[in-house]
């Protein structure tokens, strides 16, 4: 069985649907502070409730023979972080913390971590690989850099197996399966855009345009939710069929797009065209962030199928349809 945290969320309940269908029994933790229960397929068993309480975890373990985690659970908004930095180290830090601790107190030894680009901090105009510097510049960043240390240690000294992924910008939706992205407030810029376009939100707002990139807006990497959840898929096979695993995988596509190129994608696509509010840079925003994903291709021969038109159409639809049913 694995146990999956934070199942109720965007990614996380794809991962859901997607152990499910490879034939894997699932159990979900999760306590709800930004997922929904109607993501998680009712072929899992679900339990609500928080990462970070030992009781509970030592009830999971002891219920279920759970084989290993994905760790998706977190807060993980990079403006948000530094408004709130107390609440991402106790969230990400300690409750993961709690986590690893009750895993090891019942001979749980392998987990993937849902790791983040946020860790390289400033990048130079390069695909970022995984031995490039790690130097956050927001709390958000630093925390998972915390527990990516945390699984180190406790790897050389309590056997800890891991895979710690380090996703880029996650988009796109299973929407013919009913999931998809849907938080409350939004902040992410793909879901934004076409809530705008769907009449939803008045404008679209850029935050800043004198970054150090061609267009003045900040360049990312967007990766599709499958592809990403494709690359879980075979670390946890990697981690099943193997012992001692310690490995690190950035998730991403190689390209960056600025926040000017998505918001003319999501135009092209839908046929609409967008409002445009420029705001000052929004906290703890570096200008670059684009994957190598080389490793990953090489060692366990991933590479992603989508494209950016595919993760905007299919969150297009997702938006159009499929999350109307989820509002009241
Ligand atoms: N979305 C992205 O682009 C992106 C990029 C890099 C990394 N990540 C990482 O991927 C993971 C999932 O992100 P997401 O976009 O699906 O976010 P999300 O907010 O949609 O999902 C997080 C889920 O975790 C749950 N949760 C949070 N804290 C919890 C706790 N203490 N106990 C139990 N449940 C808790 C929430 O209720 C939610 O269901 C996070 O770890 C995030 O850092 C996301
Ligand atoms: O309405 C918006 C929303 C975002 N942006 C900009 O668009 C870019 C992307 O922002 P967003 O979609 O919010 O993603 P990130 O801040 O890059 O963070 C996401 O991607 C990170 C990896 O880069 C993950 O670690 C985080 O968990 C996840 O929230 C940033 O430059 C934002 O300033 C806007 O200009 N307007």
């Amino acid at each position: 069985m694995i146990l999956v945290t934070g199942g109720a969320g965007y990614i996380g309940s794809h991962a859901v649907k997607s152990l499910l269908q490879q034939g894997f029994r699932v159990v979900v933790l999760d306590n709800l502070s930004t997922g929904h229960r109607w993501a998680v397929d009712k072929n899992a068993v679900f339990i609500e409730g928080d990462v970070g309480d030992a009781a509970i975890l030592h009830s999971v373990f002891t219920q279920y023979p759970v084989k290993a985690v994905m760790h998706f659970a977190a807060s993980c908004l990079v403006g948000e972080s530094v408004r709130e930095p107390l609440q991402y180290y106790e969230n990400n830090v300690v409750c993961s913390f709690t986590l690893l601790k009750a895993m090891l107190q019942h001979h749980v030894r392998k987990i993937i971590l849902s790791s983040t680009c946020a860790v390289y901090g400033i990048a130079k105009k390069e695909g970022l690989v995984e031995s490039s510097q790690l130097a956050p510049i927001n709390p958000y960043g630093h925390s998972k850099r915390m527990i990516e240390q945390m699984l180190a240690d406790f790897s050389g000294t309590y056997g800890l197996q891991y895979v710690i992924l380090r996703y880029f910008n996650v988009a796109g939706a299973a929407w013919l399966e009913g999931i998809g992205e849907v938080h409350d407030p939004e902040t992410h810029l793909i879901p934004n855009v076409l809530l705008h376009l769907l009449g939803g939100k008045e404008h679209v707002t850029v935050f800043g345009n004198d970054f150090d990139t061609s267009d003045g807006t900040c360049v990312r990497d967007y990766i599709h939710v499958l592809d990403l959840i494709e690359a879980h898929v075979l670390s946890l096979k990697l981690l099943l069929e193997h012992e001692n695993v310690a490995k690190i995988y950035n998730l991403g596509t190689n390209t960056g797009y600025s926040v000017q190129q998505i918001i003319e994608a999501c135009e092209r696509i839908t046929h609409k065209k967008a409002k445009i509010v420029l705001q000052g840079r929004r906290l703890g925003d570096p200008a670059w962030l684009v994957a190598s994903a080389e490793k990953i291709r090489q060692e366990l021969g991933w590479r992603p199928k989508y494209s950016l038109e595919d993760m905007i159409a299919s969150a297009w639809e997702w938006h159009s349809n499929g999350a109307r049913k989820h509002k009241n």
